[in-house]
């Protein structure tokens, strides 16, 4: 195949790219590893790995924060070394589709384009796709057709509560509120409660494996360093100190969709209220979220069956049914 289409989702914590030609979607950790300050020692999910355990040397990063591009120059080395890859280092020119949230500013998206056009990628055309509309292909919805679907993507540092109806966007809102903040929740009551601190990737694990640990009856064994004596300890949490320090989260979580619902158009709700809400995004995971969704807005909540890829899945449908393909739009002054 000469041309190769692409569909990206660039998330904070995970970048996920559907390739057209081997149709599958790669989900790399979102993260570099830069050693003396230019040379590039890692990325992915090799650069991960060495995430709180790298010499000073060694400065890691996530190079998007909140959804959008703060670190331009590495986020473009990032994307001409994952596209690489992909292309079996025999890089041809390609088109490519890109998910934005909703929720940002136009210059914030127009840095999306930007990227993909100076990453080094060959790009020939370069496509926009918002996020929740990739989202709801991705959950199998028939967005061009449907009215009223509220769609909630928790992620890693961000949450977008979106509804749509007919292919658009009516409402979205992007909170600072994800898998990262509750990571950090763990972090401090484990702290406050008993005297230890852990590292991010700890809290990470213990957060994942909550619904296990429940189902088995057992707490979190962990590692970490205690306040008094600075030795290295175990310990093992109890889950429902876990679950409690959760809670305030979800709380913003359940606040920010019922004031959505609030704004949503009388007509569009009466759909909300029969389909349900869609909920998506690696962090929706979480133990109790969707239980708690359901419980504080009194709506039946589907989870989705593939709450990291969704976006990337809608892409893919958009990439490969011309049906679709309506849905994504170049950016303004840009040929489609
Ligand atoms: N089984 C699980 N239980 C709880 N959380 C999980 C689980 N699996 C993944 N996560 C969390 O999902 C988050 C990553 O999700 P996702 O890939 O959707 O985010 P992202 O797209 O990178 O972020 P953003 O949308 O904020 O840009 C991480 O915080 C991770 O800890």
């Amino acid at each position: 195949m000469s041309n190769n289409v692409y569909g990206i989702d660039l998330g904070t914590s995970n970048i996920k790219i559907y390739s057209r030609s081997d149709d599958t979607i790669l989900v790399e950790k979102n993260m570099i590893a830069i050693e003396n300050k230019n040379t590039l020692f890692a990325y992915g999910d090799s650069a991960f790995e060495m995430y709180e355990k790298a010499p000073g040397n060694i400065h890691i990063s996530y190079p998007l924060s909140n959804g959008v591009i703060a670190d331009i120059k590495n986020m473009e080395l990032l994307i001409k070394y994952f596209i690489n890859d992909l292309s079996k280092s025999n890089l041809k020119s390609g088109d490519y589709y890109i998910a934005v949230p909703t929720d940002v500013t136009e210059v914030e998206k127009r840095a999306f384009y930007d990227l993909i056009r100076d990453a080094g990628v060959k790009a020939r055309k370069i496509l926009v796709v918002e996020k929740a509309v990739a989202d709801g292909l991705g959950l199998d919805i028939d967005v061009k057709n449907s009215q009223g679907v509220l769609i909630v993507n928790v992620g890693f540092d961000t949450t977008e509560i979106s509804i749509l109806s007919l292919g658009g966007i009516v409402l979205s809102r992007l909170i600072k509120v994800g898998g990262q903040k509750f990571d950090d929740a763990v972090r401090a009551a484990v702290r406050r409660e008993f005297g230890l601190i852990i590292g991010g990737k700890t809290a990470e694990n213990v957060k994942m494996s909550l619904t296990e640990l429940e189902k088995a009856g057992k707490g979190a064994v962990v590692y970490g360093r205690d306040i008094v004596t600075g030795l290295p300890v175990e310990r093992e949490l109890p889950t429902q100190l876990i679950n409690e320090s959760l809670i305030e989260h979800f709380n913003t979580i359940i606040d920010n969709i019922k004031v959505i619902l609030e704004r949503t158009p009388p007509e569009l709700a009466a759909d909300i209220y029969r389909h349900g809400i869609y909920l998506t995004g690696g962090a929706s995971q979480v133990n109790c979220l969707a239980e708690l969704i359901q419980k504080g807005t009194g709506l039946h909540v589907n989870k989705s069956e593939n709450p990291v890829t969704s976006v990337a899945l809608g892409l893919s449908r958009i990439i490969k049914d011309d049906n679709y393909k309506s849905v994504a739009y170049a950016i303004e002054g840009m040929s489609k």
